[in-house]
């Protein structure tokens, strides 16, 4: 089996292209292909597969082997691959995912190769039950979270994927550690959850650093970025068009109000490419 090492801003995946589903034991083979110590090391796997929908599917595999519905990081990365293999011919590129449907990427191009994509994320969901948490209400929006005698207050999006954006004073030296695997696992979110600490500098710039559900904290969430914007809208603390600042870097993320859709805009990488050689 093949694979290409790819990030977006430092969220990184082992992309898998040539396999024609997701292989049986995926889940196993993800948490051995990310150990960091012991194997190549990553945030998650992820196979680009045949799709009857769109140019290609996208399954992700997060580092502890749970299946994600949806990865924004990867679907840039994804774009990157199969427009710079030539498996596709035009800038413009259609991605399956399980969880966001089929979502529409324009890519950037300098020199032959994919440098950013802007891709369109789909329609938040708002609704509490489909987030999913157990809360029944049209909308999350600064619900009180308890955790170890710590009251948060969060807002709930998903993006296809489940995210909970909590406002902080200091995002950026946040304890991620101690806060994120507790409220990852929280009974009020019954899939686990994204979760991810904001800090609002401006209407157009806020801080975010993220616990991603099955992977820890990452350098870079892409539906962790859109969930925040869309969160700090409902809040009112953002414009709809704001830069989300991640540890690896920065995301432009739009909520535009007449389709309701999310774009988000990024880079994405390639480091280098591999064989893994005993699959048994
Ligand atoms: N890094 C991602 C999200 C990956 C999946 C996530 N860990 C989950 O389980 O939902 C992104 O860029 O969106």
């Amino acid at each position: 089996m093949n694979f290409t090492k790819m990030h977006g801003l430092g969220n990184d995946f082992i992309v898998v292209y040539g396999e024609r589903e997701l292989p049986a034991g995926a889940d196993q083979l993800a948490i051995r292909l990310c150990n960091r110590n012991f194997s190549i090391g990553a945030d998650g796997v992820v196979f680009i597969l045949p799709s009857e929908k769109a140019d290609f599917q996208m399954r992700i595999i997060n580092a502890d082997g749970s299946e994600a519905e949806q990865c924004g990081n990867a679907v840039r990365c994804v774009s990157k691959y199969v427009y710079d293999h030539k498996l596709v011919d035009s800038t413009d590129i259609t991605i399956e995912t399980i969880g966001a449907g089929v979502q529409k990427i324009e890519v950037q191009v300098k020199d032959g190769k994919v440098v950013t994509a802007r891709v369109d994320m789909g329609e938040p969901i708002l609704q509490g039950l489909q987030v999913p948490t157990t809360i029944d209400s049209d909308q999350v929006v600064q619900h009180p979270i308890e955790v170890d005698g710590m009251t948060f207050t969060f807002t709930a999006v998903s993006m296809g994927n489940p995210h909970c954006v909590i406002y902080v004073d200091d995002a950026i030296h946040f304890d991620l550690a101690v806060w994120g695997p507790k409220l990852e696992t929280h009974p009020m979110f019954p899939r686990r959850t994204n979760v991810e600490f904001a800090t609002v500098q401006n209407r157009a710039y806020t801080d975010m650093r993220v616990w991603e559900r099955g992977a820890g904290p990452t350098l870079a969430c892409g539906t962790g970025a859109c969930a925040t914007l869309v969160a700090s809208v409902l809040n009112g603390y953002s414009d709809r068009d704001s830069i989300v600042s991640l540890k690896g870097g920065e995301l432009f993320i739009s909520w535009n109000e007449t389709d309701n859709r999310v774009y988000m805009t990024g880079p994405a990488e390639e480091v280098f490419t591999g064989t893994i050689p005993d699959l048994a």
